[in-house]
């Protein structure tokens, strides 16, 4: 099997789903085409149910495709064996492994089976392979914990340090990001990023995270019930609109010039507030959540007056004509309230 020039993983006319005695075939998505590239950092994007780790599990050849081909360079992944394929993909799925003084060190080692056996003897080549995975994803001084003392974030870790070590050309997680809090999701994010630019490795994870997608992502593939697989760079999902027609809902609107989802502000009522700078911005989102837009060129029963110099102060004038002035903005509503109760 050749892997030059070739994409890692390709798909024609792929078809998904399961076949069960009682019910039959259920197809989740058809006509699949998609391609991941050496280098690439690749998120698949998709509602709950949609199908993500059922293609991700069809690509790894765990189950099999219920039409269509998945080729591992130019071999289909059907014609290839499994001690073959754990030396070109690693896995990483979201199971917990809860394996009694299991150390981060034993379970990185295990990424070395495809070369020394699961029961294989490690060399003294391979034990530095460990110890250079463990030190890339920032774990040095966690070699000898036991997987059970460590948090979601630092189990990834090493379960990431496991997948570098098995040195395979591609890796596929599902989503490694579930569990873990904003600031470790974007540094786990970033480094699958860094690994995968760095070692020309392609890396496709599922996940729910679709702000870091959109700035992290290579390529990112949509994946809705339904709706036909779409694939390309963030901005030219953006641009196309495809974005918008995969995630907005009742109520949620994508906002193309930010790549932000907003509330809809359709229905909300105008409220004229003088300011500027960041306390508007901040002044302007508390308002949103109350149901008004702020705009300083409409007329209100009641205005806000935004003073930032130094610390800032909120003037709330109602209709009766009297301004109160506040410190925070959880007075500024609660006067918003009143003044509209009045
Ligand atoms: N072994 C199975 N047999 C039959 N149907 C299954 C099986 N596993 C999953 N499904 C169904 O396939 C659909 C897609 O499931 P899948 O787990 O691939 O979605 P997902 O996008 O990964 O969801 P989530 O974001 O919630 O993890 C769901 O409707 C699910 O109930």
């Amino acid at each position: 099997m050749s892997l030059n020039s070739l994409p890692l993983i390709s798909t024609k006319d792929l078809a998904i789903g399961y076949k069960n005695p009682k019910r039959g075939r259920h197809v989740l998505h058809s006509d699949i085409n998609v391609k991941l590239n050496a280098g690439e950092f690749a998120c698949l994007l998709g509602p709950n149910g949609s199908g993500k780790s059922t293609l991700l599990h069809t690509l790894c050849g765990f189950i099999p495709a219920l039409g269509g081909d998945v080729f591992i360079g130019d071999s289909p992944v059907t014609s290839i064996s499994n001690k073959e394929m754990s030396r070109l993909v690693s896995v990483v799925l979201t199971e917990r492994i809860e394996v009694a003084n299991m150390t981060v060190f034993d379970l990185v080692s295990l990424g070395r089976s495809p070369y020394t056996g699961f029961f294989g003897q490690m060399k003294s080549r391979d034990v530095k392979k460990v110890k250079e995975a463990i030190a890339a994803v920032g774990l040095n001084d966690f070699e000898d914990r036991p997987l059970t003392q460590m948090s979601d974030g630092e189990r990834q870790k090493a379960l990431i340090a496991k997948a570098l070590v098995q040195e395979t050309p591609m890796i596929v997680l599902d989503e490694p990001t579930a569990f873990l809090d904003l600031p470790s999701r974007i540094e786990l994010m970033n480094l699958l990023r860094k690994l995968s630019h760095e070692r020309n490795k392609g890396i496709l994870l599922s996940t729910h995270d679709l702000d870091l997608a959109l700035q992290m992502a290579d390529k990112i593939w949509l994946l809705a019930k339904g709706k036909k697989i779409e694939s390309g760079t963030p901005e030219d999902l953006v641009l196309t609109n495809e974005f918008r027609r995969f995630f907005e809902r009742e109520g949620i609107l994508f906002d193309n010039s930010t790549g932000q989802f907003t509330v809809d502000k359709r229905n909300l009522k105008s409220i004229r507030v003088i300011g500027k700078g960041i306390e508007y911005k901040w002044v302007s989102r508390a308002l949103a959540r109350k149901g008004f837009e702020a705009s300083d060129n409409s007329y209100s029963d009641i205005e806000v007056e935004i003073r930032s110099d130094g610390t800032p102060e909120y003037l709330v004038t109602g209709p009766s004509g009297k301004t109160h002035k506040l410190r925070t903005i959880e007075d500024l509503l609660e006067q918003i309230d009143q003044e509209n109760n009045s």
